[in-house]
This record gives C-alpha cells, structure tokens and sequence, in this order.
C-alpha cells in the first residue's frame, strides 16, 4: 500500500476534487424532505456539500466483474471513471489468479471461488462485491485478516426466492413437470391421481430467516399450515409455529424446503436418516446451497416412493457459464438425478429476475463506491462496522487515514503519536476478532505529508493494511 501513497503524492491532478450526491445504504430508501412546517426559517441552516475523496486518479481503479452483473451495478462503478472489465461467466481458478492480481476491486455471484489460494495472489484488493446473499464462496476470514473489505446485498433477492418455492409447490403437488414434459413429446396424460391442491397441507421451513419467513406469509396467504425450524429462537409470522427439532418438522410436514446458509453444520443436513424421518409421499425443495441435501439419498428416497417429488435449484457443483453442460462429469450422480420422475431441476435463479438484480446492482454497486471512496464498513460482513461524516468542501486540505490493524494492545498511541502533528477532527475505531479498523480525519495535510503518515504507519508491526484518502 505504500506505493499508492506515493501515486498520491506523485500526480497534481490527484487533488481534484468531486461533489458527489450523498449515497443511500438501501437501494429502495426513499428520502423525503420534511415539510415546509418542521423548524421553517428559524431551523435555517448552511449545509456544505460533501466532498468525494479519491485514493488515486479514478481512472486507476480497475474493478474486475464476473458472473454476469447487472448493468446497474456497472453504471454505478463506471459512473465513478473506474476502470470496469465485466464477463459473463465465472472463471477458471488459474484464469482468476491471473486477474486477480490487477485489480483493487472483484465483484462476482456465487460461483466464483475467492479461496485462501486465490485471495493470496490478490496484491491490490481492497474491496470484494458479493452480488447475492451468500458470502460461503468468499473465505471471509482471510479477506479480513489481509483488510480486504467483502459486501453482499443481504436480501435484496428474498422475495424472488420466496416466489419461486411457492410456484415450485403447487408445479410439484400438480406434477406440473412430468405433464407438460409429456405434451411437449406429443403423449396426452389426463391423471388425477397423486395430484393434490397445497390447500390445508403443511409447509416446513428450515431456517426462517430472510427468505423462509417471507415464504411463510405467501404459503399462509394460499391456504397452507407452516411449521419451521431454526437454530434461534424466532418469532412466528402468522399462526406458522416454530419445531423443538428438525426431527418435529420432517415428522409433519407435507414439504419440506430447506433455507439454511452453507457452513459445515449444516452440510447434509438432508440425508438418508432425514428421508427416513420424513411424510411418506412427501416432498423436498431446495433453493438454499447445494451442499445441504445428500444428492444420491434423495434419489434413493424418490426411487423407493417415500419422496413424491422435488425441486432443486442448486448443486454441489455447477457448471461455469450458460450453455455448459450438467451432466456426470460435473456431479457423479447428475444423470441418476436428471432420470426422476416429478422432479424440477433449476441452473440457480432463485435470486435471478429484473427486480431481485437490479436492486443488488444498485446496492452493491453504492456499497463499493462508499468503500473505496470514504473507507465507510457499513454493511461489510467481515469487517467492523466504521462510518464517519463525510469532509465536506469546506474542508479543503483534511485527509481521511484508514489504518486496517492488528486487534492488539497499544496501536491506538503509536497511531495517534504518528498523528500527531497534525489536528485529528474526528477518529473511530472498532475491531472484530482480531482485526480492528481505525479511520481519522486529519487537517492542515499537505500532499508531501501524506507519504510520510503512510511510511510511518506502514512499519508498525501492527499493520494490516493502510490507505489514505483525500
Ligand atoms: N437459490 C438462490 O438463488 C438463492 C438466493 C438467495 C439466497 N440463497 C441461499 O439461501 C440461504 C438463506 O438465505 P436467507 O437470506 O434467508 O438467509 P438468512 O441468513 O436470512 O436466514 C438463514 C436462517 O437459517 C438459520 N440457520 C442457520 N444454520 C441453521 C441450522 N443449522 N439449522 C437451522 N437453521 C439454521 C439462521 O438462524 C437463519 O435464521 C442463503 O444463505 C443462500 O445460501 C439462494
Ligand atoms: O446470483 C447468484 O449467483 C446467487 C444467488 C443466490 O444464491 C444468493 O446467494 O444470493
């Protein structure tokens, strides 16, 4: 990080400054004025425009965006003269390597894979965009460790989710699939039989967090009973009632949909002992991460008549890009899968319509921006949580020190020591574990003394990682 501040100083034009419109945290918030009544001209008062701090020449940051990213989230980083590449697809983990190493920011959804062996090549990131829910393909523990910001949008795409398992209900009570597949070979299927309305059955939801209690107000809405199931305790939306164990809800439960983060404690979650404890003739949706059901015991249970039907839109592995192929080679087992009757096989778009996108665009995309612009963690998932006021543009010659440490006794002196010369207005500082993340905002800098404060606080040995912004 020392050489940025050395690009800093090195380029005159680096002490242009932007006013930019002030950022929202939430891609929906609206703000409304208060109206002409509240406070009038007694409440009148001079607001100073916020000033955009810039870490280097916008034109340095380069932002790598993989997995097809939604045109709202390039706008907005583009907007900011970043330096935007954006594929389509994810990328093979050699390829990534190669990438990786040039850019300052990656945003990617859930297939790509920043592992400890990926994250380690990164040189120059300091901000990772998760545009989805799940973080489980990001190791969020080195990122924090090397000061590597990681965002998500945290349920922008619930309801899209939640949408798709109650079409996925009723396509699945009415054998919706296996019909229409059989018109479309030209075979008329009139049957009854085994069909079912959803009406008065029960829902069981394991996790009921974001995505699970949104389904449970829509089951609600069409008749069902929900019971679910969660390591805490939450309230229940409606009349839906919270299991003792997961063992209560497979007992009862008419289907069953699985809404759990990927962590180890929740891998397999659904095998065989699962199947066997569960309705017979009941069935099993997937929309959370591939690795919560046992893939071979659920084609066991559905071959043996216990499990009537399932919906899976989610894999242990999934192919790269569109027009890749699933087959055996990527998941030992996939033809076994894809040879079931009543059986929905989806490529991973709970989360995927305009709306869900558009607004992780958006939210994401701002996320970013405030991060590498003002140093501001709110909403970061690894990080703690720092925010101070924006300078404003009355205060010309301040700078803004983000010094991502060591969680360990006596930094703040050595900080403030270094800082010394100078009149801190403002500092905030908070850990997480380990890492502690301090911002101050300092006045009287001039560009020559920016090099110095960097120099210095990159050779205490509690360093992590340190930009300057101004
Ligand atoms: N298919 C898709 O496109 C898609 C889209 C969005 C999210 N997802 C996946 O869905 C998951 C759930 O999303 P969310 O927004 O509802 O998450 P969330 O964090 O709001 O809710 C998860 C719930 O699971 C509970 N939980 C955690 N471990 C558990 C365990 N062992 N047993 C029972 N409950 C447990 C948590 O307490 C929490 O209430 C995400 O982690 C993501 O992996 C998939
Ligand atoms: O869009 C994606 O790739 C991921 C969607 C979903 O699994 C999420 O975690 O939000």
């Amino acid at each position: 990080m020392a050489t940025q501040a050395q690009d800093i100083v090195g380029s005159p034009n680096r002490l242009a400054r932007v006013v930019s419109h002030s950022l929202s945290i939430s891609p929906t918030a609206t703000f409304h004025s208060p109206p002409s009544s509240f406070g009038g001209a007694q409440l009148t008062r001079t607001i100073t425009a916020p000033k955009q701090l810039k870490p280097f020449d916008t034109q340095d940051i380069k932002i790598l965006l993989l997995e097809n990213v939604n045109q709202s989230g390039r706008d907005i980083l583009a907007a900011q003269g970043y330096q935007v590449e954006a594929l389509k697809t994810s990328l093979p983990e050699d390829q990534l390597i190669e990438k990786i190493r040039q850019v300052h920011v990656i945003g990617i959804r859930s297939k790509t894979k920043l592992s400890e062996k990926v994250l380690r090549e990164a040189k120059n990131l300091i901000v990772v965009g998760c545009f989805c829910i799940g973080t489980n393909q990001v190791d969020l523990d080195y990122a924090a460790r090397h000061g590597i910001a990681v965002f998500n949008s945290p349920f922008a795409n619930s309801r899209s989710v939640a949408e798709l398992v109650i079409a996925e209900i009723i396509t699945l009570a009415r054998q919706l699939g296996d019909r229409s597949n059989e018109l479309h070979r030209g075979t008329w299927n009139k049957v009854s039989s085994k069909c079912w309305e959803i009406r008065g059955k029960t829902l069981g939801i394991i996790g009921y967090g974001h995505i699970g209690s949104q389904l449970s107000v829509l089951a609600e809405a069409m008749g069902m009973s929900v019971i679910y199931y969660d390591i805490l305790n939450l309230m229940a939306l409606g009349t839906a009632k919270q299991m003792p164990t997961l063992s209560a809800l497979l007992n009862d439960a008419d289907f069953v949909t699985c809404h759990v983060p990927e962590l180890p404690e929740t891998k397999n979650m659904i095998g065989a002992d699962q199947f066997e404890q569960m309705k017979q003739g009941s069935y099993l949706i997937n929309a959370s991460r591939g690795t919560v059901v046992d893939i071979p015991a659920l084609i066991n249970a559905s071959r043996n008549g216990k499990i009537a039907g399932s919906a899976l839109d989610v894999y242990p592995s999934e192919p790269g890009g569109n027009g890749d192929y699933f087959t055996n080679d990527l998941n030992p087992w996939a033809e076994d899968l894809r040879s079931l009757k009543n059986i929905i096989l989806t490529p991973h778009i709970g989360g995927s319509t305009e709306e869900a996108q558009r607004a992780i665009g958006v939210e994401v995309g701002e996320a970013l921006v405030r991060y590498v612009n003002s140093g501001v963690t709110l909403g970061s998932v690894n990080l703690p949580e720092v925010n101070l006021r924006s300078l404003t543009m009355d205060e010309p010659n301040h700078a803004r020190v983000i010094y991502v440490h060591h969680n360990v006794p006596g930094v703040l002196r050595k900080v403030n020591e270094i800082l010394g010369d100078h009149n801190v207005d403002k500092q905030i500082t908070d850990n997480k574990g380990d890492v502690a993340y301090l911002m101050a905002d300092i006045s009287d800098v001039r560009p020559g003394q920016i090099k110095e404060i960097s120099d210095s606080l990159e050779a205490l040995s509690s360093r992590i990682m340190t930009r300057i912004l101004y």
